[in-house]
């Protein structure tokens, strides 16, 4: 083929150029979005956006930086797919609670495997409505304080392991052993399940559990879901959580399920039993009964939970719950032991309101510098970095200009070190959560729980388990730095969750 009659190129090259042409065009139309809607924000590389500072930092560390350049409200780009950052608390307050009717969904800014749809964190509008209204009641205060003894139990493991691994003076691998506890607690309270991981490390629900959220984002699917959301219609399967693991959870499930089908009824009242409660035995079977159309609130209610929804939300409470509860409880440990003044008067707290008595839900909330010192931990090492919301209209957010289908992701852990709302964020401070001072917290920049009717499920479950094991260890144990405490502990950047990279080595000195 002549170009300008000058030189002559390959019909085949002339191709690919043109191709190369049309992909370049949709990027830069991709990317221009939010310069159409005069949103300041960082340039982003053609396919990439920003997903090379995502992959480099981590959301936490890019979002903090970003936003100190940006500002508190910003667009950035994973792949082509727009996300609009905010940390403003007032915009934060709209979109989560005024205006949650405008965004009642999560974005499913990539749909990983299908199976998950049906998951309550997953679902969207009516489906989510119906999900979320017939699981919350697993978490009233009344089933919580049902559960104590079923946590008491793995206390006593807890303190038998701690006891064990820190024999002769041995650093304690903390992520370790509050990942078994946390384990025990999850199968015990959600499944009816005494599994020992405590004593056991390898157990295969630890071993699992690890593997299924060791999420991983190179595989190609992903990143072509990224660089081109309008394939997501046909990507449907992106496999970034591990499927063996996932497996191995269905098939546990399943059998938990097969055991309460023999039962005599009133023997479990844990959330896998109200779920079963709630199934219709001719709903859906499998996991191809996954939700593509909204069939209504009042459908869904006469229509109960199908087997794969129980499925999918019985997996998603495992997940869920274990990786954020045993970094909570690994950070708390680790502002114990490099906060000892803190760690005396909490001590001081648990002797005169427990003594020797056993952590219970109904003691433990009474502990106001234990509510205190759990509250600050979250602040600094906030295990979510991220909280999204999806626009599911044309709307406007303080004055913004939000389309529909916009993913705003709130970072978290920029609102919890910003110093406009946190005086001196980097030092650790549970006096910032005293009653007295407490009312000076500005609302909306502390949110590891996120916030509005969309929040996390667990949290009163996370919080009785996380007390009740500190004010366990804390009755036993002085928490000290080891030579192998790594001080401040590195982040580990490759993950939504905050966990420390190198492990969590601290000294348990018996009492
Ligand atoms: C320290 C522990 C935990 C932390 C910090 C945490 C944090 C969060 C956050 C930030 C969200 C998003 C909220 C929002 O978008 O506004 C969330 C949602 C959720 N969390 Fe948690 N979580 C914890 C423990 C748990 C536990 C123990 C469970 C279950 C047993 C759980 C189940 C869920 C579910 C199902 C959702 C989605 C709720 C929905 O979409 O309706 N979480 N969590």
């Amino acid at each position: 083929m002549e170009v300008s009659g000058l030189f002559s190129v390959p019909s085949w090259l002339m191709g690919i150029l043109v191709v190369i042409a049309l992909l370049l065009m949709y990027t830069i139309h991709k990317q221009r979005y939010f310069k159409r809607l005069e949103i300041p924000g960082p340039t982003p590389i053609p396919f990439l956006g920003h997903l090379h500072h995502v992959i480099r930092k981590g959301f936490q560390d890019m979002d903090m930086e970003m936003t100190q350049k940006y500002g508190n409200c910003f667009g950035t780009f994973f792949g082509n797919i727009p996300q609009l950052i905010v940390t403003d608390p007032e915009m934060i307050k709209q979109m989560l609670v005024r205006q949650f009717s405008e965004f009642t969904d999560r974005p499913r800014t990539i749909r990983f495997t299908k199976f998950f749809d049906s998951a309550v964190s997953v679902a969207q509008g009516d489906h989510w409505k119906f999900l979320r209204s017939t699981l919350s009641p697993t978490f009233s205060s009344n089933k919580m304080r049902n559960m104590t003894p079923l946590i008491s139990k793995c206390l006593d493991s807890l303190i038998k392991n701690a006891m064990t691994m820190s024999e002769g003076g041995k650093s304690v691998e903390m992520m370790e052993l509050f990942g078994a506890f946390t384990m025990d607690a999850i199968c015990c309270t959600g499944f009816g399940l005494q599994i020992d991981s405590q004593s056991n490390p390898d157990d295969p629900f630890i071993q699992n559990a690890k593997k299924a959220l060791n999420i991983s984002v190179g595989n190609v699917k992903f990143l072509l879901a990224a660089m081109f959301p309008e394939l997501q219609t046909f990507i449907r399967e992106i496999p970034i959580l591990n499927q063996e693991a996932i497996d191995f959870f269905i098939q546990a499930t399943k059998s938990a399920l097969a055991d309460r089908r023999e039962a005599q009824p009133g023997s479990y009242n844990d959330f896998l039993q109200l779920m079963i409660n709630a199934h219709k035995e001719d709903g859906g079977t499998g996991a191809e009964d996954s939700q593509d159309k909204d069939l209504g609130f009042d459908a869904y209610k006469k229509r109960g939970m199908t087997d794969a929804e129980v499925l999918a939300n019985a997996i998603t409470f495992f997940l869920a719950a274990f990786d954020t509860t045993s970094n909570l409880l690994t950070f708390a440990s680790y502002c114990l032991a490099t906060n000892q003044d803190v760690q005396g008067r909490l001590r001081t707290e648990i002797n005169e309101e427990l003594g020797k008595s056993k952590p219970t839900y109904d003691n433990v909330f009474n502990l106001t510098y234990l509510d205190m010192t759990v509250n600050e931990t979250l602040r600094m090492y906030s295990p979510i970095q991220r909280l999204s919301r999806m626009a599911v209209r044309d709307t406007t957010l303080c004055g913004v200009k939000i389309p529909k289908g916009l993913d705003v992701s709130v970072s978290i852990q920029s609102l919890h070190y910003d110093t406009k709302y946190w005086e001196n964020s980097q030092k650790f401070d549970p006096d910032r959560f005293s009653p007295e001072n407490k009312d000076r917290i500005h609302p909306f920049t502390f949110l590891p729980f996120g916030g509005g009717p969309r929040n996390c499920i667990g949290m009163r479950l996370a919080l009785m388990e996380a007390k009740m094991a500190i004010a366990a260890l804390l009755q036993n144990f002085r928490i000290l730095t080891s030579p192998e405490t790594e001080i401040p502990p590195k982040i580990d950047k490759k993950r939504g969750i905050t966990r420390p990279l190198n492990g969590m080595y601290l000294r348990l000195e018996s009492l």
